[in-house]
């Protein structure tokens, strides 16, 4: 563990919390339930809201905008790149969560299109992200079939090529800029048995770079440290996947800053 990284992530946690940001979501059918719960729980404000009538129109004014291409329709397509470009014109940041965009020739052309509109944040499994780089995946639909170490070098690239930061989530996350890079440990193997832990994920990763935007890097640590220990904490109690994500829920809810602090496994390369 590094102090400075685990202190930072601790201080965003708490301003985070102070500040109960306002995180637009685009997000997918299966998880937009869960995911919203999830930012409740953590002390963000969740709004799902994806027609184009009016994404553009929210997005700037949510404090960020994180989009999901987990089940996509032409209509809804419209709508996340309406709310991509609003919150590029209003100075807002937006996160990119790129669901299983190898499987499909329509996914690819939406993740294309998304891609140009210059996301401040990606955050994808392994094989998600490997894909994205132009590497060969193991992925087949939603889940990953490749191990996080075997992404660090497609998220170092992708970086530096998108000008974003690349958070690559798994059994221990890594998170880089381009420049620099960091490891997560923590959480439980039941969170892979859940779906929409991701999605929900994403959401929170909008929740911290909205109280921290020109932080972006520091604030996917901290929300990737976020999910990490309130998962070590849930998998204490929790007896299978449905039992987990209650006890998840529960965990975020009641996290204070000195057991964030205390529990944080954030390593710097
Ligand atoms: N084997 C594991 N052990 C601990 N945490 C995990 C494991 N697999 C995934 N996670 C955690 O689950 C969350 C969702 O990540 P992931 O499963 O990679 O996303 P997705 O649902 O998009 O495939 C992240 O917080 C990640 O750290
Ligand atoms: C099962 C499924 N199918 C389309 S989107 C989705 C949810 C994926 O969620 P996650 O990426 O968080 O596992
Ligand atoms: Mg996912």
């Amino acid at each position: 563990m590094t102090t400075d990284l685990s202190s930072t992530a601790t201080a965003l946690f708490e301003k985070m919390r102070a500040t109960n940001p306002l995180v637009h979501c685009i997000t997918n059918y299966v998880a937009m339930n869960y995911a919203a719960n999830v930012l409740l729980a953590a002390g963000a404000s969740p709004a799902m809201v994806h027609t184009p009538e009016e994404s553009g129109e929210f997005a700037a004014i949510a404090g960020a905008l994180t989009v999901n291409i987990g089940t996509l329709s032409p209509h809804w397509v419209e709508g996340m790149i309406a709310a991509a470009q609003s919150a590029n014109a209003a100075g807002k940041p937006w996160v990119l969560d790129p669901v299983a965009h190898f499987a499909t020739r329509y996914r690819r052309d939406v993740v294309a299109e998304l891609l140009k509109l210059n996301p401040t944040v990606i955050r994808g499994n392994a094989s998600e992200i490997i894909a994205l780089a132009g590497g060969q995946s193991a992925g087949q639909g939603v889940d990953s079939g490749d191990p996080v170490e075997q992404a660090e070098g497609a998220a170092r690239a992708l970086a530096t090529a998108q000008k974003a930061v690349v958070a690559v989530t798994g059994e221990i996350d890594f998170v880089t800029d381009g420049t620099r890079a960091v490891r997560i440990a923590g959480g439980s193997p039941l969170m892979p048995k859940i779906t929409a832990m991701g999605c929900a994920l994403t959401g929170l990763v909008g929740a911290y770079v909205a109280i921290a935007k020109d932080q972006a890097f520091e604030a996917t640590i901290a929300a990737l440290t976020n999910f990490a220990v309130a998962g070590s904490f849930a998998s204490q109690s929790a007896n299978g996947p449905a039992s987990f994500m209650t006890a998840f829920v529960d965990g975020l809810h009641s996290l204070d800053a000195t057991t964030f602090n205390d529990t944080a496994r954030i390593e710097a390369l």
